[in-house]
């Protein structure tokens, strides 16, 4: 439990809010950490899809520039990151405002961004002298493609909403209501299915064996009969993860 992060539940979905307005939902050790478990603890009481946002003005300034030249915060920071892409459950950034620095890296460890008129994203790190992993920069160009990603991170540039929007860094133009929505209809979908498609996604060859169990759980799962049956009832089918 942290008062930097609020969690709120609304049936399939879960709901993290970091809460720090005033320094921008800067991002230090216990917030780092509050969000790592949260988003365990979410997955772990049934969860099927997570939606992560900022309150007030900012989805998040990045790291905490009082605190950020500690390795117990860079620890935790990649823990957290990392989680998030190892969950087996969709994670949406719904980005109320800026994302700079460790808040772009957030936004992008979220499987899908849906952002306000106030997003922009930026990995100023050529700056203020510091640097992110491999993952960041690599997934950037993954998302935004290698040109807009050598500009981010060669000559500090901002990639604004709409830009974001027109070159697949961003998914979809919306609220933080359009995104809860969006992870409502996700929640929907089949749990085992999703879970697979993001192992392939996110995972490295080190996943593999996981991967071919993963397929085979899908092909094994009641969820496939009974999507089945429901064409054949001419319903929408209801999936229960296994
Ligand atoms: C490995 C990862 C590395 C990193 O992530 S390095 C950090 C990279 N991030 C940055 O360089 C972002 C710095 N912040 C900003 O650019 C701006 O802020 C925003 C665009 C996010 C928001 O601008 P606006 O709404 O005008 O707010 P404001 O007046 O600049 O800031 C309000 C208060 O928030 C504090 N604050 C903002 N960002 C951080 C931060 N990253 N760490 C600690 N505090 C921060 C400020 O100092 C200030 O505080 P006060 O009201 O006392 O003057």
């Amino acid at each position: 439990m942290s008062d930097l992060l609020t969690t709120a539940r609304d049936g399939d979905v879960v709901l993290l809010t970091l809460r720090r307005p005033d320094r921008r939902n800067a991002l230090n050790l216990e917030l780092c950490q509050a969000l790592h478990a949260a988003a365990a603890d979410a997955v772990e009481s049934g969860a099927r899809a997570i939606v992560v946002t900022g309150e007030g003005t900012a989805f998040c300034a990045g790291a905490d520039l009082d605190g950020v030249y500690g390795d117990a915060f860079i620890t935790a920071l990649y823990e957290m990151l990392h989680g998030l892409t190892r969950l087996p459950v969709p994670v949406i950034a719904a980005v109320n405002g800026p994302a700079i620095g460790a808040g772009t890296q957030l936004a992008i460890a979220c499987d899908l961004r849906v952002v306000d008129e106030r997003a922009r994203f930026a990995v100023p790190t050529a700056r203020n002298g510091m640097a992110v992993d491999a993952w960041t920069i690599r997934t950037l160009a993954e998302l935004a493609g290698s040109g807009r990603a050598r500009r981010v991170m060669l000559a500090a540039d901002t990639i604004d909403r709409d830009e974001a929007l027109s070159c697949g860094l961003a998914d979809r133009p919306g609220t933080l209501d359009d995104a809860i929505a969006w992870a409502h209809e996700i929640a929907r979908l089949a749990p085992l299915t999703l879970a697979h498609n993001k192992l392939v996604l996110n995972g490295t060859t080190a996943d593999d064996e996981r991967i071919a169990q993963s397929f085979a759980d899908v092909w094994a799962s009641e969820d496939v009969k009974e999507a089945a049956t429901a064409r054949a009832e001419k319903r929408e089918p209801i999936f229960r993860g296994h």
